[in-house]
């Protein structure tokens, strides 16, 4: 496959109009392949000077308050998970940095690594697995019944945050994201949630707003692994599947280039794998 991330970066809000997602059946452990792992890497061609957009310096450290208790402890129930709420309220407002040429220069974007295979086969001990989300607490189809079914004790969590400590009348934000920390037995993993639609099937958002809370919530991730990075059992790895292109109907090429928009803060992880079946 080979990256499109070198057209312009505005190019992937132009909605390409509904696109029909085809309704995935979960992979079930026997049904994955697993065939040996290739990789290519894509990044985007340096754009043109003075087209680049405006570098963000690194964003403030959490008030004192608001750090959060970094012990990791046993128990799942007691695990110190991560999300929006961990930030300042302004905390995206607060990363847009000063521009200048040499700033500019060195924006640096993340490195996307293609691997053909089943993104949960063989994943090292603390990798954090990367998925798209709704935020009505709800992993039913797709990818996402393959993590319940793997890590239910991270869905109880994921659901108790979205359905439990949230409502319909105050919902998780889209654009956010949710880190959470390895809770079940084996293996043990980290488990990115990118809250990019807030409904999911026939009321999924469109393309355009699916894109764009795909950015917001990828730097609020890479914010909430940097912060995590005091954790005992850190992040090692990041695995990604191609995000949106299923079941939340999104060319995976317009995501692609949506996280190659992104310019990367200080503290932040650079390199991002894509695990495509
Ligand atoms: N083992 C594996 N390793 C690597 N790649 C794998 C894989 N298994 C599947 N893929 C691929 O991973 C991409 C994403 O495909 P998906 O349709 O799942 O996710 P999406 O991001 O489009 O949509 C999210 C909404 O779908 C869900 O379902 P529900 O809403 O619960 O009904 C959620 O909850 C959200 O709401 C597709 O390329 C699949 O080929």
């Amino acid at each position: 496959m080979t990256s499109q991330g070198n057209k312009s970066i505005t190019s992937y809000f132009e909605a390409t109009g509904e696109t029909k997602g085809k309704e995935r059946k979960a992979t079930s452990k026997s049904e994955r392949m697993i065939s040996a792992s290739t990789s290519h890497t894509s990044r985007p061609k340096p754009q043109p000077k003075g087209k680049l957009k405006r570098p963000i310096s690194s964003p403030p450290p959490a008030p004192a308050s608001k750090r959060p208790n970094t012990k990791a402890t046993a128990s799942s129930s007691q695990r110190k998970h991560y999300a929006y709420n961990d930030l300042p309220s302004n905390w995206l407002d607060s990363t847009v940095g000063t521009s200048s040429e040499s700033d500019e220069a060195n924006a640096k974007s993340l490195l996307l690594t293609y691997h053909k295979g089943d993104m949960f086969e063989g994943a090292p001990t603390h990798s954090l697995l990367i998925h798209a989300c709704n935020t009505q607490g709800h992993w039913g189809a797709g990818i996402a019944k393959a993590f319940k079914a793997q890590y239910s004790k991270a869905y109880i969590a994921h659901n108790k945050f979205c359905a439990k400590e949230h409502s319909k009348a105050n919902p998780v934000p889209t654009g956010t994201s949710q880190l959470l920390a390895p809770v079940d037995e084996d293996p043990k993993h980290w488990i990115g949630c990118l809250f990019t639609s807030a409904k999911y099937g026939k009321a999924k958002e469109k393309p355009v707003a699916i894109l764009q809370n795909t950015v917001t919530s990828m730097k609020m991730l890479l914010e909430l692994v940097n912060m995590a990075d005091e954790e005992e059992d850190r992040v090692t790895e990041i695995r990604m599947c191609k995000i949106n292109s299923g079941m939340f109907g999104v060319p995976w090429e317009k995501t692609e280039e949506a996280l190659q928009s992104i310019v990367l803060q200080e503290g932040w992880r650079t390199t991002i794998e894509v695990w495509e079946p």
